[in-house]
């Protein structure tokens, strides 16, 4: 591919021991966005997005990221429009990220990497019961992904940074009671699109990814602090949480759209 050295296929990931292609995948992810591949559909609709804070509940650690999760027991955090044709409802965001600046998003953009991107994942719950059952769908997940760079500080964010360190371990939660994970992302209404599946285990291909074209900033105390996690729980020696990406996958007979000229 343009920027990416394939390891052997099937060739097991050390973060999660998981392969890092699935057999007989065709549309897995990351990707590198190829800004000048991707095609303009003036068809694509705006993303609608509209967030419950108080739907929020808590925030954990589970030994690949830290998410805070929401109650998705009935409609009240959706997003609609945009590619989707169903309305999706928010489930959790997590974060992925390097132990540098220099690398710990998992998409890339013309091969570039940026320090961290947060992913907010959402369910089909027009066609399906459950997440769980959503998982296993080709229009079961939609996840919207948001680059962070190195910049001016994030107050909406620090929210969250003031809560890690009662995370630390793998298996901690602490309760979270009021957020608007809209304060994430970026005014710009512009992204790109196409059919992917989830980068952690169970990997499935159910995934419509929504990659924002804008990133959002964050300053270097702030990236540090996803640092200070761990991916041990309570009296395991520590490692700590850095670099939990996927190695980019192929695009194969894949097409990224824009929503922009
Ligand atoms: C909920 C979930 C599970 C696994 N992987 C992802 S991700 N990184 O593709 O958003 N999300
Ligand atoms: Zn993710």
């Amino acid at each position: 591919g343009a920027c990416c050295s394939y390891r052997l296929r099937d060739a097991l990931h050390p973060l999660w021991q998981s392969p890092l292609t699935i057999p007989g995948g065709t549309r897995q992810s990351p990707i590198n966005i190829q800004w000048r591949d991707s095609v303009y559909d003036p068809f694509l609709k705006p993303l609608k997005i509209s967030y419950d804070p108080t739907t929020c509940l808590h925030i954990w650690n589970n030994g690949y990221s830290f998410l805070v999760e929401f109650d998705d027991s009935a409609d009240r955090s959706i997003i609609i429009g945009g590619p989707l044709e169903n309305q999706y409802r928010l489930k959790q965001f997590h974060f992925h990220w390097g132990a540098v600046n220099d690398w710990g998003s998992e998409h890339t953009v013309d091969c570039k990497f940026y320090p961290a991107e947060l992913h907010l994942v959402h369910w089909n719950a027009v066609e399906y019961l459950s997440f769980e059952e959503a998982v296993m769908e080709g229009n079961g997940l939609a996840v919207i992904g948001v680059f962070l760079k190195l910049g001016a500080r994030h107050e909406g964010l620090q929210t969250l940074v003031d809560a890690l360190p009662a995370v630390r371990h793998k298996d901690t939660v602490i309760e979270f009671d009021v957020f608007d994970p809209s304060c994430l992302l970026p005014s710009c209404p512009d992204y790109w699109t196409y059919a992917g599946s989830l980068t952690t285990p169970p990997l499935t291909e159910s995934v419509t990814w929504i990659i924002k074209k804008k990133p959002i900033e964050v300053d270097e105390d702030q990236l540090e602090a996803f640092r200070t996690l761990l991916f041990t729980s309570h009296g395991e020696e520590e490692r700590r949480m850095v670099d939990n990406f996927r190695p980019l996958q192929p695009l194969m007979d894949r097409t990224v759209r824009s929503s922009f000229r």
